[in-house]
């Protein structure tokens, strides 16, 4: 592969293998970005012929629906990206030990699985790209953490680099941080979304239409995070700005804290990085089997 501008990324061949809700998120991103050619992207799943077909009409990406299809699809791929569920991973993996070559490059997204256990899987140091992206990728808002193993190249990690900021901002971290990523922006879409059906829930209960509440609330999330990325704010100044002495969202907060409302978040994304780390293990015992 010469230079991983963009130019040189709409000449890689790309192989999703596992064509799930994130896989779509990203292959999407890179398409309405022009990051890639869909002629030059395969995607494959484990029977679901009608699911890639639906890829197809989509985004015009190419469905590898037999068996020599997908064999062909990943042998000549340049970047393999692996979106299977991690109870699926060890087992797909392991049939690609006698399919790749050496110097293809691995990305994958699953949550929990090592760079380790994807090369004990695959029986050698291929070079591997673990990430823990999310599914706001799907609109060019990914956060994306990023490591890499010693035997990716500078080149290939710019070109990892670039197909992940195509779809959003990404963070360099080492590796045992990735479940931290998990932790925060990961699953973070879903606290998130947890936290607005609770604020549209409130909202008709005091009256608002589902639909009065539902738009206020969009537009309240919306606005909160821009203002924090686009005045450099820290969050906790901004709330002070919007709580006045006595007022209302004192009242509120004080709700919050006597529900421990921030300790809960905390707990839980810690307990979410805890859960990644316990699905990576059963996938390295699995793995261990070999
Ligand atoms: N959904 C999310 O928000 C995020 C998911 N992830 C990770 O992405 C991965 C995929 O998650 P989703 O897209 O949500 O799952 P999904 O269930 O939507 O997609 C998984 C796909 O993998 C395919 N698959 C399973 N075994 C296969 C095999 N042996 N060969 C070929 N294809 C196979 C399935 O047919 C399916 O199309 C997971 O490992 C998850 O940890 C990471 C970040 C965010
Ligand atoms: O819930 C999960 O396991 C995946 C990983 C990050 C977001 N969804």
């Amino acid at each position: 592969m010469s230079n991983p501008d963009l130019a040189s990324l709409g000449g890689a061949a790309i192989c999703f293998y596992g064509a799930g809700s994130m896989a779509e998120a990203i292959l999407r991103g890179l398409v309405e970005a022009q990051l890639a050619k869909p002629s030059n992207i395969t995607v494959l799943n484990r029977s679901n012929a009608e699911r890639l077909a639906e890829l197809r009409e989509r985004y015009g990406v190419i469905p590898a629906d037999t068996d020599v299809k997908k064999e062909a699809a990943l042998s000549s791929a340049d970047v393999v990206i692996l979106g299977m569920k991690p109870k699926d991973a060890a087992n797909a993996i392991r049939t690609l030990r006698h399919i790749l070559r050496p110097n293809q490059l691995i990305i994958s997204v699953i949550a929990g699985l090592s760079i380790s256990t994807i090369q004990q899987l695959l029986g050698r140091d291929q070079p591997v790209v673990r990430t823990m992206p999310n599914t706001s990728s799907t609109i060019g808002l990914g956060a994306t953490g990023i490591s890499f193993s010693s035997s990716v190249s500078a080149e290939r990690r710019e070109l990892a680099l670039a197909m992940f900021n195509a779809v959003g901002m990404t963070a360099v971290v080492e590796e045992p941080l990735i479940e931290a990523v998990n932790g925060v922006s990961g699953s973070g879409p879903a606290y998130v979304y947890y936290l607005m059906e609770a604020m549209i829930e409130a909202g008709v209960q005091l009256g608002l239409s589902p639909d009065a509440a539902k738009a206020l609330t969009v537009q309240t999330v919306r606005g909160a995070a821009e203002m924090v990325y686009s005045t450099g704010e820290n969050p906790g100044e901004l709330r002070r700005k919007v709580t006045s002495p006595n007022g209302t969202t004192q009242a509120a907060i004080e709700t919050m804290a006597r529900f421990d409302f921030q300790e809960g978040m905390k707990q839980a994304i810690v307990r979410c990085a805890e859960r990644a780390r316990e699905m990576g293990e059963d996938i390295r015992r699995e793995a261990a089997q070999d």
